[in-house]
């Protein structure tokens, strides 16, 4: 009885959690994108090797956001962490004005998506840095993603690290389909 009041007290006023896995190439804008979420700033940084992991916070949600290293050697972490971890959406970055890696983003995204963990995931595609002149639109990256070719419920959305732009309504679609 105590366990199903509390169960619904939380559902009722508590924070759903969720865990997001966060991949693209390296230099996409994924670390940027974590602590624009996180902090509002823009911070300066590094390349990742690893994984940062923080909790943004949404209305009644509290993600747990995993912001994975895009560089070529460690990409094979990504598919590590599914072993362990349950990720209810998939953000994946792209690098809107790389049009040179673009097929190189799409064989990336294809590949995370075949693994098993996530079939029954959410994918939010944001297609960053749309301040850089001659960006490619969401059209554009939606084609040569390859997008509508997906089994997965997915969504894109066009996002500025730098400025913000963008990421909250990412977090909306991300609220309203969870
Ligand atoms: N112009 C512009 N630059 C951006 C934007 N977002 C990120 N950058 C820059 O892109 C570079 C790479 O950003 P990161 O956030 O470190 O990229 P990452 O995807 O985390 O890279 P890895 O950790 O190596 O996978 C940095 O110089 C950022 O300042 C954006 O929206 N516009
Ligand atoms: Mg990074």
């Amino acid at each position: 009885m105590g366990v199903a009041v509390s169960r619904l007290a939380s559902r009722l006023f508590g924070k759903k959690e969720l865990n997001v896995m966060m991949v693209g190439l390296d230099a996409a804008g994924k670390t940027t994108i974590l602590y624009r979420l996180k902090l509002n700033e823009t911070v300066t940084t590094v390349p990742t090797i690893g994984a940062n992991v923080q909790t943004v916070e949404y209305r009644n949600i509290s993600l747990q956001v995993w912001d994975f290293g895009g560089q070529d050697k460690i990409r094979a972490l990504w598919r590590c962490y599914l072993v362990n971890n349950t990720f209810k959406v998939l953000i994946y970055v792209v690098d809107s004005s790389d049009r040179e890696r673009i097929p190189e983003a799409r064989d990336e995204l294809l590949r995370i998506l075949q693994q098993e963990e996530l079939r029954e995931s959410r994918v939010l595609i944001l297609a960053n840095k749309q301040d850089v002149a001659n960006a490619m639109t969401t059209l554009e990256v939606t084609a040569k993603l390859g997008l509508y070719e997906l089994q997965h419920n997915w969504y894109i959305q066009a996002c500025c690290a730098k400025t913000g732009n963008g990421l909250v309504q990412g977090l909306q679609w991300i609220a309203r389909t969870n």
